[in-house]
């Protein structure tokens, strides 16, 4: 499942745990996006706090991992490098890939978008808000998942009212926002006291 993940919330793991339990799949891959070029520029937290606040958020569950192919990759983050990228590393898997009906409506401007449909299985899931639709596709499967009225957008602009988003996102995530003083002005980039995990060794 790729995704922003500024934060990550309880929409994107009910989503990944309800197609995985209806695939049958051996494990669900959270692959943060390094630079999302359909979002607006400078209004993304740094790639690191998505990666950690995805990693925290995923922690408990064993079926759950995260992928740093996108961040580590430089350049926008498209969809076809994701695949692959997660392809040479997997060979023998069965690719699924996980998108929310918001993307999915949007899914025709992703790069070489062609060629998708042959490197995963596409997997569209309802959004409250949003049309399900398969794009005319007949190998993409949808899938209704229990309805979670959260965005990202909305968390980030609660934070920034001092609301709460307890049971939104996961605790972890909470304590993480606060511990970095994420969104509390929008539109600034909160890197200062993280240290990208590429760097700890140089
Ligand atoms: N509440 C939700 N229910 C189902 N799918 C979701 C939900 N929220 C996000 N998704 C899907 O998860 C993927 C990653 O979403 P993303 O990280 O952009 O979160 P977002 O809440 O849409 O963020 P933002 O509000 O910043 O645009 C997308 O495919 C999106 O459609
Ligand atoms: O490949 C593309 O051109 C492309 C364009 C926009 C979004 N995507 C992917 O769609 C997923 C959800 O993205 P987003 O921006 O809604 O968080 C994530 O994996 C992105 O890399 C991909």
């Amino acid at each position: 499942m790729g995704g922003t993940f500024d934060p990550i919330h309880h929409g994107h793991l009910v989503a990944a745990s309800e197609v995985a339990s209806v695939f049958e799949l051996d494990e669900v891959i959270f692959v943060p996006t390094g630079e999302p070029w359909q979002k607006v520029k400078g209004e993304v937290s740094a790639a690191e706090h998505r990666y950690l606040m995805t990693v925290i958020a995923t922690a408990a569950n064993p079926q759950f991992t995260v992928s740093r192919v996108d961040i580590d990759r430089p350049g926008p983050t498209f969809t076809i490098d994701t695949l692959r990228d997660l392809r040479r590393m997997r060979p023998d898997a069965d690719l699924f890939f996980i998108t929310g009906a918001d993307a999915m409506a949007q899914i025709m401007s992703w790069k070489d978008n062609d060629e998708l449909w042959d490197l995963a299985h596409f997997v569209g899931v309802t959004r409250p808000g949003h049309v399900l639709d398969n794009r005319g596709r007949k190998d993409v499967s949808l899938l209704e998942v229990p309805a979670m009225a959260i965005s990202s957008t909305d968390c980030r602009k609660r934070v920034a009212e001092h609301n709460p988003v307890w049971y939104l996102v996961p605790d972890g995530v909470v304590q993480y926002i606060a511990k970095y003083g994420l969104y509390v002005q929008p539109g600034t980039d909160a890197s200062a006291g993280i240290v990208p995990v590429t760097s700890r060794t140089e």
